[in-house]
């Protein structure tokens, strides 16, 4: 059974290089986590008692300012992190995808390419092999694919990486918002591909600034602020407290009734 149950947990950064007396005198602005100087070495104290409970099905939405702390959740939920203190339970089989270019190789094929890419996502070879034909037909590269990769230009890899990650079967699926930063032509032929994605992995949880795809992907949303959890509830509720106006207000019905809200 997928779930996720973080317990009071904390996450702390020592920064062994910086200079105390300096950073006493911080005063923190509206971005970023809070800066503890109690300690002989100052820290950053990205995750602050954090207490969440997922279960399957859950498509969560993680929002907040600059420097809240979604990266850092993402990164606890993925096991990347240990907590400071407390502690986070995840059951189920994780693909993590911060950032398209990761695990990406620019010397070997775009084919090889997309088999490394897979298993570093979860996925076996042989169910890795079954997808290429798809993959390779999703991205439009035709015979690049057989070239190393650094002689792609960047929209190129980005498809390569869009493709593959969007043909993964995982059970949590953990997005950070860079996939949100594709050339919008491409981005609409990918965006049914990340619709099913979600749609068959057993829970999202989904860090982003774009509420186009948070409305498309998400039916709850937790709310950071400066490390904490702020607010968690339904997309509508959450958005509406985080943005001081409701986001859905002007969409028409059809949209509405699409995106499974009321009018
Ligand atoms: N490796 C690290 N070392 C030190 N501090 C870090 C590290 N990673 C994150 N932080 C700090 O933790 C806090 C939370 O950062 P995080 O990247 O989780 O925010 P975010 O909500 O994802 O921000 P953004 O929307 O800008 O991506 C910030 O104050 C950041 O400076």
């Amino acid at each position: 059974m997928v779930s996720i149950e973080v317990r009071n947990a904390s996450v702390d950064f020592p920064i062994f290089d910086a200079k105390t007396r300096s950073l006493k005198k911080l005063v923190l602005g509206k971005v970023g986590g809070k800066i503890g100087t109690q300690a002989k070495v100052p820290i950053i104290e990205a995750l602050q008692d954090i207490t969440i409970s997922l279960k399957e099905g859950d498509r969560v939405a993680l929002v907040g300012h600059n420097g809240a702390g979604k990266s850092t959740l993402l990164r606890l939920l993925s096991g990347i992190y240990e907590p400071t203190v407390g502690t986070a339970q995840i059951n189920g089989k994780i693909a993590p995808v911060f950032d398209l270019a990761v695990g990406m190789d620019p010397e070997i094929s775009g084919l090889e390419n997309i088999m490394i890419r897979g298993l570093f996502l979860g996925m076996t070879r042989k169910e890795m092999e079954k997808r290429v034909d798809d993959i390779s037909a999703f991205t439009e590269l035709g015979d690049y694919l057989h070239l190393p990769l650094r002689t792609y230009s960047t929209g190129m890899r980005v498809r390569l990486a869009l493709g593959v990650v969007t043909s993964i079967d995982p059970e949590i699926l953990l997005l950070d918002e860079g996939i949100g930063a594709v050339d919008a032509a491409f981005m609409s032929k990918a965006r049914d591909r990340l619709v099913d994605l979600v749609r068959r992995s057993g829970m999202l949880v989904f860090a982003s600034h774009s509420d186009d795809l948070l409305f498309e992907l998400c039916n709850t949303a937790i709310w950071m602020d400066e490390g904490r959890v702020k607010m968690q509830g339904s997309l509508r509720e959450v958005l509406t407290a985080y943005k001081g106006r409701d986001p859905f207000e002007h969409m028409s019905p059809e949209t509405l009734e699409r995106l499974g809200e009321k009018a």
